[in-house]
């Protein structure tokens, strides 16, 4: 069977988990990493990879795997997909997800591709989770509690404020989907700490939660990669009152929001033209193998 052949974009944590996610997967082959400096400083686990500064270096890419900073996984999808090259990504931000759907829609419409955007674990399987939830409990209250654990939506964000060498973010729950958020920064040299925290409490990533800013010598010295979530949903089936659903998971997040990066890379190559989020595929279409024998399998 033809493999699908996938390439990297960016090389940063979910990009590193992303090459591991594909080799693992064996209906997969990598195309190559696209990276900022292209092969320079080449990392000895990617020898076997073409490394390349513009994807169009690359030979017969199917699909994109953004593993960009959230903020840039829009200018990168516009790019890559004129050239017919399907794109996934976790971009995260809850409430840009609608506008970006409809911007990515019509390049997709245009270009005769796929987008499956905002696909990791929140936003991504937690979005299937909490929908599911609610058609089981349609009148009720859900509670998704994340953590405690590493932000990386968050940890980008601070790594990109002026002054900001490294950074860690660390979500605390403090019970209904309310969480406190810790940051732990390393600073460049003359860089004033009161002024990064200005600018990261004033960023819609942090602006709605209760922001601690700490500054530490090594981030990698706090640094632990795990996170998890919570969801809860109490709610009333039919008309009959206190039905309760709990979704709980530990995980280390790059390597899962990389799993399920490479799941929708695959849907991406069973969708017609258009740009979706994880709840509008059909979960049959992230695995590998052949849809009747998933059928008696998990069914
Ligand atoms: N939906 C979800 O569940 C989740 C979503 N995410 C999202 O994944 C994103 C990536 O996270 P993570 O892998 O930790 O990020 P990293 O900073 O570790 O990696 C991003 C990589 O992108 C490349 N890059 C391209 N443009 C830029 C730029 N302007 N600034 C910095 N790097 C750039 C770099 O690679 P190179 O040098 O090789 O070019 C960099 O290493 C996060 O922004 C987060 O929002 C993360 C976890 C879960
Ligand atoms: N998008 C998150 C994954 C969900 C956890 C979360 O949103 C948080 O810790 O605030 C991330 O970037 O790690």
């Amino acid at each position: 069977m033809k493999k699908i052949r996938a390439a990297v974009v960016g090389y940063g944590n979910i990009g590193k988990y992303a090459v591991e996610a594909l080799e693992a997967a064996e209906d997969f082959e990598i195309a190559g990493i696209v990276r900022r400096n292209g092969a320079d400083n080449k990392p000895a686990e990617l020898a076997a990879y073409p490394v390349v500064k513009d994807i169009k270096e690359l030979k017969d890419v199917d699909v994109a795997i953004l593993a960009t900073p959230t903020r840039s996984c829009e200018e990168h999808a516009m790019q890559i997909l004129p050239l017919g090259i399907n794109t996934v990504d976790s971009f995260d931000i809850h409430t840009n997800i609608r506008g970006y759907r409809e911007r990515l829609m019509e390049v997709n419409k245009k270009t005769g591709t796929v987008s499956v955007i905002a696909a990791g674990w929140d936003p991504g399987s937690d979005s299937i989770v909490r929908m599911l939830m609610q058609s089981l409990a349609p009148k009720g209250l859900t509670y998704t509690n994340f953590g405690p654990g590493m932000s990386m939506g968050h940890s980008v964000c601070v790594r990109s404020k002026a002054g900001v060498k490294n950074a860690l973010s660390m979500t605390i729950p403090l019970g209904e989907g309310i969480h406190r958020r810790m940051v732990y920064v390393e600073l460049e040299d003359g860089a004033k700490l009161d002024e990064v925290t200005a600018a990261i409490k004033a960023d819609p990533y942090f602006a709605n939660d209760e922001t601690h800013v700490f500054a530490v010598e090594s981030v990698d010295a706090v640094r632990d990669m795990g996170h998890g979530v919570h969801l809860v949903r109490k709610g009333v089936s039919g008309k009959t009152q206190n039905q309760r659903f709990e979704f709980d998971m530990s995980i280390n997040n790059p390597a899962l929001t990389a799993q399920v990066l490479v799941n929708v890379a695959r849907a991406s190559m069973r969708q017609q033209p258009g740009c979706y989020t994880m709840v509008e595929l059909p979960v049959i279409d992230m695995l590998p193998g052949e849809r009747a024998d998933l059928i008696e399998h998990l069914v």
